[in-house]
């Protein structure tokens, strides 16, 4: 490269590092970042793939430091830091500005940590580790917001050969983690050769594991079952229902008129279309009945901190509020106790968060067991920190007489 090349490449290396910080000055936390980031992007059609590429992952890199180091330090060296203890390839950005960590950049995890000893401590990158249940592993779970998570696909019933053909007819590269469970690096692009939620559903591999405890208890395989997925959201753990459990009768609801539209468009696409759909707001206890009959299943995959998600949105890292996790918990209590009332006795409750706090997960099975008319069954750790996956918390309890 000449003095001119080299200038220009250059300068386009520290463009990149000022709009990053740009980007990471001006947000307030108030939105998830790919929002606020799509929204700057669609404002600035200047930049190609490749530029909101190197941008984006500058600022997700950056927040996945968490408050780990000095807050003295310049962004731009922290965006250095970030994309030597994040990245695994080797990098324009510090080929040009710290040449010796690009020459580590391959190096284990480990020995990249080490050698930041001085300036970054592992320690701080998760700030509510008191928060944490003693079922975490606290160590391999803080470590995992410094490794990008995957993209997990659940192949739909009968639908196992068309999805491999096109996979391959593509050259995608996956992985096969059981049967109906595919991983691909977090960046692959299938819906370009994969019809969603026909073909697959893209769902992390543990969101995948959430209904198992219940289906084992479900031991009549004839038996039609009445389902309420009562915090239904966009409709993954019904589809997931419908999928696994035999004959169903599913009823879904959420506070979020919008988010019932996307359900609604989805089983249009997953081909389900016997179903009740409705608007319901379970923190508040109805004045009417919202049913005439009650159900054999509830399954309230509830509002929460997202905690054991935050791998995929290290945001939150710098800017959710300790304050959020007792609020959660106790709208948690009340969607619970709300919905219940439409529970038959005998019937089964399964409660899913997407947690990894105790106050949302083991102080709330203590207030359901305690306070309602419920009775534990199991609850489960689905711990994703080693496999860069999501980690959630399952519990199933039976609705006992008062
Ligand atoms: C974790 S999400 C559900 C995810 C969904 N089950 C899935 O698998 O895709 C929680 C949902 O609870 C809904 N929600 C929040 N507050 C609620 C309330 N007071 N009553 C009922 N649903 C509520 C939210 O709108 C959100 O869609």
């Amino acid at each position: 490269m000449n003095k001119s090349e080299q200038a220009v490449e250059k300068s386009y290396v520290h463009r990149y590092l000022d709009y990053a910080q740009t980007l990471l000055e001006n947000y307030n936390g108030k939105e998830p970042f790919h929002l606020y980031l799509k929204k700057y992007f669609s404002l600035n059609k200047k930049h190609g793939s490749k530029d909101r590429r190197i941008i984006s992952s500058l600022c997700y890199d950056y927040f996945r430091l968490g408050v780990s180091v000095n807050s003295e330090m310049p962004i731009t060296e922290k965006l250095l830091l970030a994309t030597f203890l994040v990245e695994h390839e080797p990098s324009k950005i510090l080929k040009e500005l710290n040449p010796s960590w690009n020459e580590m950049i391959k190096n284990p995890l480990p020995e990249k940590i080490s050698f930041l000893k001085d300036v970054f401590d592992m320690q701080s990158v998760f700030p509510f580790n008191d928060e944490l249940s003693t079922k975490i592993d606290v160590g391999l779970f803080n470590l995992s917001f410094l490794i990008q998570p995957r993209l997990f696909l659940r192949v739909r019933p009968g639908k196992k050969e068309i999805v491999l053909q096109k996979l391959n007819k593509a050259n995608i590269s996956f992985e096969f983690l059981y049967p109906g469970c595919l991983s691909f690096a977090n960046s692959e692009n299938i819906n370009r050769v994969l019809r969603l939620d026909d073909e697959v559903i893209v769902q992390d591999y543990n969101s995948q594991q959430t209904l198992a405890i219940l289906k084992k208890e479900i031991t009549d395989k004839f038996q039609t079952v009445s389902v309420w997925d009562c915090c239904a959201a966009s409709g993954g753990k019904s589809i997931l229902a419908f999928d696994l459990l035999n004959n169903i009768m599913l009823t879904v609801s959420d506070t979020r008129k919008n988010i019932l539209e996307n359900l609604r468009k989805r089983f249009t696409n997953a081909g389900i279309t016997n179903y009740t759909s409705l608007l319901i707001d379970l923190s508040v206890s109805s004045k009417e009945k919202l049913f005439n009959h009650c159900f054999d299943t509830i399954i309230a995959d509830v509002p929460c901190s997202g905690s054991g998600t935050w791998s995929r949105t290290p945001e939150a890292l710098a800017w959710f509020e300790k304050k959020a996790i007792t609020n959660y918990a106790l709208l948690q209590q009340k969607i619970v106790t709300h919905s219940i009332e439409y529970l038959k006795v005998g019937g089964l409750l399964l409660y899913i968060t997407c947690s990894v706090f105790r106050k949302e997960n083991e102080d709330n099975v203590d207030f359901f067991t305690q306070d309602l008319s419920l009775e534990l069954i199991s609850t489960k750790y689905l711990s994703g920190y080693e496999m860069q996956a999501d980690t959630l918390f399952v519990a199933l309890f039976r609705k006992k007489k008062r």
